[in-house]
């Protein structure tokens, strides 16, 4: 089975926002990957809109309502009211939560599902009420505590945080306990009936071992490694490159 490949758009964003100049082209790139064969695409919009700005979502939905019907649109974030309405405006297949500060530069924990519940309780049924599929941001910490709790808000999925294992490419053995961990993260959510995404730090490289321990994840969402390969070869290879990393025949 490969994992379904959601290309995220933030960096390529950020480059663009560094002038008040109109490229690189959000939304060109985005029509790029989908028709090298993305799944979908992923936008995390943060409040101060330093990489997705809160206009390109609708740009971005009508990319794939007019352009590619069959695709996903993911949107990532923290719950405020102003994340919510902006999901409901843009109506996408999925909604990934994260439990990020503001000043954080970039996503660097799961949730605490149980300290969260009631809050976590209230948005998934917002969310799923419109008509979203929900996905909560998990630490690959191996306790099935955790994913129990998850399960209980009553979301569909849960991503994998795999920023730990992509960060250890220098150091083989503390790589395979970071595997292992959220092979028993993953393990855990499929036997309490939630499906398994994954993503941060994800690489060409790094990606075949994942989908090997984890057969059954869903989808991954990769940005930061993509965009930089992409630099080299290209947005049409890179997506060839990294769904073949996927598991995809291509
Ligand atoms: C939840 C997650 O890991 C991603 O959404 C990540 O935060 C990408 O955002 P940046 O590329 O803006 O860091
Ligand atoms: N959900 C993870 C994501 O969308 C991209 O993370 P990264 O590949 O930019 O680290």
């Amino acid at each position: 089975m490969a994992a379904k490949l959601s290309v995220n758009l933030n960096a390529i964003a950020m480059l663009r926002n560094r002038r008040d100049l109109p490229w690189p082209d959000v939304a060109h790139f985005g029509r790029l990957a989908l028709k090298a064969g993305a799944y979908g695409l992923t936008v995390h919009p943060r409040p101060d809109q330093r990489h997705i700005r809160f206009s390109d979502l609708p740009t971005l939905r009508a990319l794939i309502d007019d352009e590619f019907p069959k695709a996903e649109f993911n949107i990532e974030g923290y719950p405020t009211e102003e994340f919510l309405a902006l999901c409901e405006g843009a109506e996408p297949e999925q909604v990934t939560l994260v439990p990020d500060h503001p000043s954080q530069a970039t996503s660097d924990h799961g949730w605490d599902f149980a300290g969260h519940q009631e809050l976590l309780k209230r948005v998934v049924g917002r969310l799923k009420a419109k008509g979203m599929r929900v996905s909560l941001f998990a630490d690959g910490d191996g306790k099935e505590e955790a994913v129990i709790a998850a399960k209980a808000t009553g979301a569909d999925r849960i991503e994998l945080y795999t920023g730990p294992y992509g960060g250890c490419y220098d150091a083989p053995e503390r790589r395979d306990v970071e595997l292992d961990l959220l092979g028993k993260t993953a393990d855990a959510a499929k036997a309490v009936g939630l499906g398994v995404n994954g993503g941060h730090d994800l690489t060409v490289a790094n990606l075949p071992a994942l989908v090997s321990r984890i057969p059954y994840l869903a989808e991954v969402s990769i940005g930061h490694g993509l965009t930089a390969d992409a630099l080299e070869f290209g947005m049409a290879e890179t997506v060839r490159r990294f769904r073949h990393a996927c598991g995809e025949s291509v």
